[in-house]
């Protein structure tokens, strides 16, 4: 909630500072700002009578405005401090239509929960239900809650301040760009500040996740299907407002996907994954098991398992190096006797 006399009684510097957005709107309202360092009330307080008649004739009715701007341009932006801390899932009906085995799911901001289940079980259907906010009208009768609260429709109505953030298995880029123009784009619709400190951080954070690199001037259309992945899951990670990333099987993508968990948890997200993998469904705190379009289980993640994740990853690693000799032309080698140590005992 924006306050009116913080608003009145701050220096136009420190509001502009604050939302930056403001500064051309403050020009076309032709106020005459000499000194930014004035607030609002100071510099209406100087005006002539004539001004006041033309320009602000009255000063909480111009700061009213000014706040009902602010307000719709964050939630354009998708910059507005409401942030999602919780999302709640209550159970629907699977698809005999019987009720979900489970009480209530909630995942907290920073979380990682896989989602697994045969195909055709339905977990495209509940990624679905969440980014719909479902309540009760899905074909699984879900309902959701975010923070704990039935969801504000803005949720489904609003086209910029989206709840999900979805990244596929399948991207294609239509426009041919570089890189860095590409993100540069992105960038400036959402109207960020320090443009080419977030761009550069996207393309470095990138290039860690993609086995080959890429330059920031490479055009977007040459990219591999894994360095497109990497690029969509910085950007998704460092540019997007969405609170909520639902990712569709990120293990075929040829990306580290160790690294990639780490960048979207690290921003504070809430993050769903379907996934086949065991090792990425290890890294995450729970797994919601779907059967026949009902969620018939959520598991935990044990210590037990984390230490299972371990020895999976010593054999991930050893799979990851045939792949790359493999495509480096070199001769596979059986398991030294030290290979075998590690990866059997
Ligand atoms: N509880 C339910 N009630 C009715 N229909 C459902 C239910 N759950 C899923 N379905 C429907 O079942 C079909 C298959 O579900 P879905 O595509 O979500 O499966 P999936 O697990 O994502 O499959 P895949 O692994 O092949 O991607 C969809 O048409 C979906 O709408």
């Amino acid at each position: 909630m924006i306050k009116r006399n913080y608003i009145k009684n701050i220096s136009v510097k420190n509001l502009i500072n604050k939302y930056p957005f403001i500064e051309s709107y403050l020009e076309e309202q032709d106020l005459p700002i000499k000194n930014k360092d004035k607030t609002l009330t100071e510099i209406y307080q100087n005006l002539s009578l004539e001004e006041r008649e033309e320009i602000m004739y009255d000063l909480d009715g111009f700061v009213d405005q000014l706040i009902a701007y602010i307000k719709n341009m964050e939630e354009f932006l998708g910059t507005t401090e409401d942030r999602v801390t919780s999302l709640t899932l209550l159970p629907g009906l699977n698809k005999e239509g019987k009720e979900e085995n489970f009480d209530e799911i909630t995942i907290e901001a920073g979380e990682i929960v896989s989602i697994v289940g045969p195909t055709g079980s339905g977990k495209s259907r509940l990624l679905a239900d969440i980014e719909w906010t479902a309540q009760g009208d899905t074909p699984t009768s879900r309902h959701t809650l975010i923070d704990g609260q039935v969801p504000d429709k803005k949720w489904r109505l609003s086209g910029n301040k989206k709840l999900v953030a979805q990244l596929s298995q399948n991207m294609n880029f239509v426009m041919d760009l570089s890189v860095k123009d590409f993100i540069r784009l992105h960038g400036e619709s959402r109207l960020v500040k320090n443009l080419d400190e977030i761009v550069a951080r996207i393309i470095q954070e990138a290039n860690e996740l993609a086995g080959e690199k890429f330059p920031a001037d490479a055009q977007i259309t040459s990219l591999s299907g894994g360095q497109s992945r990497a690029l969509m899951i910085a950007d998704t990670a460092i540019l997007s407002s969405s609170p909520i990333v639902l990712i569709d099987e990120i293990e075929n993508a040829g990306i580290d996907r160790e690294k990639a968990l780490d960048l979207l948890v690290g921003e504070d997200k809430i993050v769903l994954m379907a996934t086949h993998d065991p090792i990425l469904a290890l890294m995450a705190d729970k797994r919601i098991i779907i059967n026949n379009g009902g969620i018939v289980e959520q598991i935990e993640t044990t210590n037990e398992e984390k230490e299972l994740l371990k020895e999976l990853k010593v054999i991930d690693n050893k799979l990851y190096n045939y792949r790359e000799n493999l495509r480096y032309g070199k001769q596979l080698e059986r398991f030294s006797d030290s290979d075998k140590k590690a990866l059997i005992c």
